[in-house]
């Protein structure tokens, strides 16, 4: 039986250098309320140890709610905490070698920067890809070069599973890439950097309604 894909329509992304000093728990169990559907633990600093506590904490408050944890990166972490999945980009482990340590009914997500990328895409094997970075970002230092509405827009056709958008979305552009067919925004800073971290899930979630619905009915011309 498929996998079934969680709602991607707003991914929060952690970055605890980027949360202003809020305790990362804090802050994803806001982004929560507000209505983020998936969270992925992205730790690039800690040590191992500390991101397994992270990973443990959030799982604890998650799970009950329902909301897939993913670990970026780190298939050894997912696996250790039982994390529903794994997203991988171009230069981590491969999809196929993070899908055999972690089974079939975990989910594994691949990072497309480009069509050049296309390739290493088995939807056999990979559940959803991440599209970026859209725009033009500073919450990732090794960021490839933006791609784009147009470029979203065409890698969207090309893809055979879902996909989110991410690098530099803001809920002012939301309603433009999701019209461009993402179907989910992926953020960092949107949320993790936010006044209110709640307040701007929420926001980030009529954002996407406002660009489904742009789908719907495109305007004239
Ligand atoms: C949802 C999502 N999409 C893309 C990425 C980027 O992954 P990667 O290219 O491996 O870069 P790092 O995040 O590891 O720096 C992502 N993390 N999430
Ligand atoms: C992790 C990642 N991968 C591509 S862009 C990016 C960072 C996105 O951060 P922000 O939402 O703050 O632009
Ligand atoms: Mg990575």
């Amino acid at each position: 039986m498929p996998r079934r894909v969680p709602d991607l329509s707003v991914y929060l992304v952690t970055d605890r250098l980027l949360s202003r000093g809020r305790a990362l728990v804090d802050v994803v169990l806001s982004a929560v309320r507000g209505g983020a559907t998936v969270v992925q633990l992205r730790e690039k600093e800690g040590s191992a140890r500390e991101t397994l506590e992270l990973g443990r904490a959030l799982l604890h408050r998650l799970r009950p709610l329902g909301v897939p944890l993913i670990v970026n990166d780190r298939v050894d972490l997912a696996l250790a905490l039982g994390a529903d999945g794994v997203h991988v980009g171009q230069g981590d482990l491969p999809p196929e070698v993070a899908r055999r340590l972690l089974g079939p009914d975990a989910l594994v997500g691949l990072s497309i920067t480009g069509a050049a990328d296309l390739p290493t895409l088995d939807p056999a094997v990979v559940d959803y890809a991440g599209v970026g970075p859209i725009f033009p970002t500073g919450s990732k230092a090794d960021a490839t070069p933006a791609l784009g509405l147009e470029e979203l827009a065409r890698l969207r056709r090309l893809l055979p599973v879902p996909i989110v958008a991410i690098g530099g979305i803001t809920a002012a552009n939301a309603p433009a890439v999701i019209a461009a067919g993402a179907d989910g925004v992926s953020v960092v800073s949107a949320i993790c950097s936010a006044d209110d971290c709640e307040v701007a899930a929420s926001t980030l979630v009529r954002a996407v309604r406002e660009g489904l619905a742009r789908r719907a009915s495109p305007p004239p011309g």
